[in-house]
């Protein structure tokens, strides 16, 4: 599976139909990969709360529409980082806002939607601002070489939540697509969570990161590919930055028939 994770940095000045044209852009020249991965909230912007509400948008919105559109071009299933999703409130206490993912299919269609389950802020930002989704995801991704890959979505802090990942593999998740807004001063947990969902759920862990800094924070870039046994395929640094790989999906049964740790659990 051809992977392009696209760690894309901003900052304050760039106006959010600036930086979706050039988002749009940058997926287009992806063109040749199965997966494409955007960092989480890039176009509302990860921590530039202020902002949120007035950027929300629903889940067929302008910022759906270019990513669509850009999936289609580049013939890529399209992971599209998340939105500040304006949808129907779903009980009477619902805001009717999520933080929630979009992916796209190759033909640009929306094929799978996820609102990020745990909320990071600690009574302020996401939890005073926005709902908790409830469902999990996981969603098969076309490769070129034939079949298809399953793939497990969350979003930033949910990564420290290892519970969420061994609902995920018990739903067949091989690969975790991860997109973030992690900051800097806490980037070495990222990377460390990473490969210990890799190799505790013996699956490929996709993390990618925004760079730059907006809104005050400096974020953490340093996105990267885990193979199952743990193993760091691909690592950014801390700029704007494009990883793409080539990953061997058969690694992974492979890598569970021969070390199998998973049939050993006792309280699933
Ligand atoms: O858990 C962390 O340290 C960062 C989480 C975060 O920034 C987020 O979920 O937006």
């Amino acid at each position: 599976m051809k992977v392009a994770l696209i760690q894309l940095a901003y900052g304050d000045g760039e106006s959010v139909a600036d930086r979706t044209a050039r988002v749009a852009d940058l997926v287009r020249a992806q063109a040749g990969h199965d997966l494409v991965v955007l960092p989480e909230l890039w176009p509302a912007g990860g921590f530039d709360y202020t902002a949120w509400a007035e950027r929300a948008e629903p889940v067929d919105g302008p910022v759906a529409q270019a990513l669509a559109a850009a999936a289609k071009d580049a013939r890529v299933t399209l992971h599209g980082g998340s939105i500040i999703e304006r949808g129907d409130p779903v009980s009477a206490e619902d805001r009717g806002l999520w933080n929630t993912s979009l992916v796209f299919s190759p033909d640009g269609e929306l094929v799978a939607t996820y609102r990020k389950i745990h909320r990071f802020g600690f009574g302020e930002g996401e939890p005073s601002l926005l709902d908790a989704g409830e469902h999990l995801v996981v969603v098969d991704v076309p490769v070129a070489d034939g079949g298809s890959v399953p793939v497990g979505l969350s979003t930033c802090y949910d990564l420290r939540f290892p519970e969420l990942y061994r609902r995920l593999l018990d739903r067949g998740a091989e690969v975790f697509a991860i997109p973030a807004a992690w900051p800097r001063k806490r980037v070495a947990h990222w990377t460390l969570l990473g490969q210990a969902r890799a190799v505790e759920d013996q699956c490929v862990v996709l993390q990618c990161n925004t760079a730059g800094t907006h809104a005050g924070h400096e974020m953490g870039g340093h996105s990267q590919v885990v193979d199952a046994t743990g193993k760091v395929l691909a690592a950014a640094g801390l700029d704007e930055e494009v990883l793409s790989i080539d990953i061997d999906t058969a690694a992974t049964p492979q890598w569970r028939r021969t070390f199998p740790v998973l049939p050993d659990r006792r309280l699933s």
